[in-house]
């Protein structure tokens, strides 16, 4: 009897020591997040005492020219192959509506490899390292029927559910938005007088969205034969993210400091063909169906906390609601349950792992006809943190079929990180240009989901940001690469009036250039 009793006490003691150390444990982590620095990563609003904002009178006509851009399908289809036509009478329209930028006699226009577009802003002040804002004026091809506004027709609708009026057209978010934000700033800015003392570059390249080597890869070269080094890089990525991160009650801006690898795998099946009246058992679309299954049933590993994603929710916690604001300032203890949250979305689910889309599939010529071979290209968005052996590897193991043949067709390596933080001229221009006209936004450092042409000028600068300043969430999110891509009147006029704060503050918070570090190191500063 004595001894039960002793084993009970004893069970009761290790019972309550362990409830005392889990007790333990959250406090310390709830203290840790009451203790986070709310104003942490805010930076204060350049103030330069230049000409602040573009009048109302401007910004009033800018939505029009904005849908007449949409009106020219500058569609690419593959490498190579992009509508020569539509980006010359692209070329045109740019000229027609923004004739200061090209009459300016301190901007030097040129066009590259035919078809791209690189503009020289000169600066009177020969010691300051020039930037670059690049975008592209190429979209996506469309499936026409699927659209409720036609995909060129450049539309200003009214939302009577929103209460809002969208510009409707592909190109709308990815990236007329870009060369129209960009194009509508500069000409306010020729226009009220404005000549920069710093240098800087817009390149506006013509096939990013097929790899961006007919386009980019040629401003980039035209660049480098100048010896041209920048201080920082701004090109298209992620919009500031509006009700997508979970526990975000305000939004925020994800400045792309790297971006995913890619890749670019053909899984192959050949087999028995024949009538098909008489099909074989075992058949090329059902096995290769089977491979393709399996690759989506079974995801790449998540890699999350592994690479340089990590830092972003050190940027949020001091913003999150609770209870996330517990989690996103104790990943030691929550990241696997995070980890599950953030998964079961797919915009988050990016973020933590490489991704697989099958995106063709192609087998059979005819219904009656059994077909002999088969393929489907499987499109991987590759984590940092990940080798692309792996993840051809994991590929392999999950099809787990000798008969399919799984090999790599194109690859590119993630991009290195680049320097963030307060200290960091590119990025804090970026995000106090941000926090000046939006106070409540959140600027953090993240990795792009996609992949840009970046990947052409990492050669001109170490410091690459991708970051798109207009407020978007779940609903537009989902129409990039899609049908019914749009954009709100309101996202228009403050991206213009972002891109034209942005050069100003640029003309006077820059570096000395002897203050540029040799070899940015990775991540923040
Ligand atoms: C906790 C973090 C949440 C993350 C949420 C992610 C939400 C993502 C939202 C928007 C992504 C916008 C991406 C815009 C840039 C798109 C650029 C693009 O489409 N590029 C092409 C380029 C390409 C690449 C390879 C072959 C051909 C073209 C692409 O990536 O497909
Ligand atoms: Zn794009
Ligand atoms: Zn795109």
């Amino acid at each position: 009897m004595a001894s039960v009793r002793r084993v009970c006490q004893v069970i009761c003691i290790v019972f309550t020591l362990i409830l005392l150390a889990i007790g333990g444990i959250l406090l310390a982590a709830t203290i840790r997040a009451l203790m986070l620095e709310d104003t942490d990563y805010q930076y204060s609003a350049y103030e330069g005492g230049l000409i602040d904002d573009i009048p109302a009178s401007y910004l009033e006509t800018l939505p029009q020219i904005f849908a007449d851009a949409l009106k020219i399908p500058t569609v690419s289809k593959e490498p190579g192959d992009y509508d020569r036509e539509q980006l010359l009478k692209f070329h045109q329209f740019l000229r027609d509506n923004f004739p200061n930028v090209f009459n300016s006699s301190f901007i030097k226009v040129e066009v590259i490899n035919t078809y791209s577009l690189l503009f020289t802003i000169m600066g009177s002040d020969e010691n300051v390292q020039p930037y670059l804002l690049a975008s592209h004026m190429d979209v996506v091809p469309v499936d026409e029927n699927k659209w409720s506004n036609p995909p060129f027709s450049g539309r200003i609708m009214h939302d009577p559910d929103i209460g809002e009026l969208y510009i409707w057209g592909r190109g709308a978010i990815d990236d007329k938005s870009g060369v129209m934000g960009i194009m509508m700033a500069l000409e306010y800015l020729v226009i009220s007088g404005f000549q920069p003392k710093r240098k800087f570059y817009v390149a506006f390249g013509h096939d990013e969205e097929v790899n961006g080597y007919d386009g980019a890869y040629h401003i980039s070269k035209t660049l480098l034969a100048r010896n041209v080094t920048l201080d920082f890089l701004l090109d298209e990525g992620m919009p500031i993210l509006e009700g997508v991160i979970k526990g975000m009650d305000v939004p925020v801006a994800v400045i792309g400091v790297t971006e995913k690898g890619w890749m670019r795998v053909k899984v192959e099946v050949e087999g028995e063909g024949g009538h098909s009246s008489i099909p074989p058992k075992d058949q090329v679309v059902t096995r290769l169906s089977k491979a393709i299954y399996n690759l989506g049933r079974y995801p790449q590993p998540s890699m999350f906390g592994t690479g340089p994603e990590s830092d972003l929710f050190n940027y949020l916690a001091p913003k999150a609601s609770w209870p996330y604001k517990l989690v996103f300032a104790n990943l030691w203890l929550f990241r696997p349950l995070l980890e599950m949250v953030m998964s079961a979305s797919r915009e988050t689910n990016a973020f933590l792992r490489t991704t697989t889309a099958a995106t063709i599939v192609r087998a059979g010529v005819k219904e009656n006809v059994v077909p002999t071979s088969g393929y489907a290209i499987v499109n991987h968005r590759v984590h940092p943190a990940q080798s692309l052996e792996d993840v051809l590897q994991h590929d392999i193991d999950i099809i787990g079929d000798a008969k399919v043949k799984v090999s790599v067709d194109q690859q590119r390596a993630a991009h290195p990180v680049s320097p963030y933080g307060p200290k960091v001229p590119g990025w804090r221009l970026i995000a106090s240009t941000l926090q000046h006209f939006f106070p409540k936004v959140v600027a953090a450092p993240g990795m792009l989901v996609a992949n840009t042409d970046t990947i052409h000028y990492l050669n001109l600068t170490s410091c690459v940001y991708r970051f798109m300043p207009i407020f978007l969430d779940n609903t537009l999110i989902y129409t990039i690469h899609t049908h019914n891509e749009r954009l709100p009147v309101s996202a228009v006029i403050n991206e213009v009036r972002y891109y034209h704060r942005l050069i100003l503050s640029a003309d006077v918070d820059v570096p000395p250039i002897e203050d540029i570090r040799p070899g940015h190191r990775s991540g923040e500063l």
